[in-house]
């Protein structure tokens, strides 16, 4: 059975004050297959993780570097994040492939270097609209995933997001038909490349996903949870997802 996880991106979004949600998603109460995380900018996450502590909630952040150390100015490794008490880094977000040209190389090299320093990677994939035009989104989404996904993943230690490109922050969502093809071929996919562990790893829908959608979203089959940029900015919002994903 895989876990099911609320994942707040909050993106370069968020100041000191923001925090204050925290407290109010800690005295939410989720099922027990139930994880939450928060995963704010990167100079809030020692201070995210002090205010999360007397709770569940858990705090990730939004990008990590592939080396330990060494001379790469403005970048933080995973032990680094490990180190001030982070759970969780995304990596391969469409925003990085995009902005950075990152390649689903990079994603996998952060992925390993996530898991080896203790951090489960939330590894991203998704296709663009022309893509999905053209009929060549499910070609995408498996060729990212053959490239981003580490080879000796276990269940705990990989979490898979599924965010179609034209969906992120534009109010538009795939059809439910859509969202379930693609998370079935993930999770086929997956199988063949992880066995059983491959049927275990938590599977996340996001792009738009909203307190009136998230039900719809989560009653879907191999759909275990949300990663959820503009919705994870405020509690008022971020905690009916919350609740519909235990709930489902
Ligand atoms: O990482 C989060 C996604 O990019 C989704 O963002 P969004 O919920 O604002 O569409």
């Amino acid at each position: 059975m895989q876990r099911k996880l609320a994942a707040g991106n909050w993106k370069m979004n968020g100041a000191r004050a923001d925090l204050s949600m925290i407290d109010r998603l800690n005295t939410s109460h989720p099922s027990p297959d139930c994880d939450i995380l928060l995963c704010p900018p990167a100079h809030l996450v020692s201070q995210a993780v002090a205010q999360a502590a007397k709770g569940t909630l858990k705090i990730g952040a939004q990008n990590c570097h592939s080396a330990e150390t060494g001379a790469y100015t403005g970048d933080i490794s995973a032990g680094m994040f490990a180190e001030i008490g982070a759970s969780h880094v995304i990596v391969g977000h469409s925003e990085r492939r995009e902005g950075y040209g990152e390649t689903d190389t990079d994603a996998r090299a952060k992925a390993t270097a996530a898991q080896a320093a203790g951090l489960i990677p939330i590894v991203c994939l998704g296709e663009s609209l022309s893509q999905r035009d053209a009929g060549d989104a499910l070609n995408v989404i498996l060729t990212q995933l053959a490239g981003s996904v580490p080879a000796d993943s276990e269940a705990d230690t990989l979490v898979v997001a599924y965010e179609p490109i034209w969906a992120i922050g534009t109010g538009k969502i795939p059809t439910m038909d859509e969202i379930a093809e693609v998370h079935q071929a993930l999770r086929a996919n997956l199988i063949d490349a992880l066995g059983q562990t491959g049927a275990a790893v938590p599977l996340l829908y996001g792009g738009s996903v909203k307190p009136a959608n998230a039900a719809g979203i989560f009653a879907l089959e191999h759909v275990n949870g949300a990663l959820v940029g503009g919705a994870s900015l405020t509690a008022q919002d971020f905690s009916p997802i919350i609740q519909a994903l235990s709930d489902s």
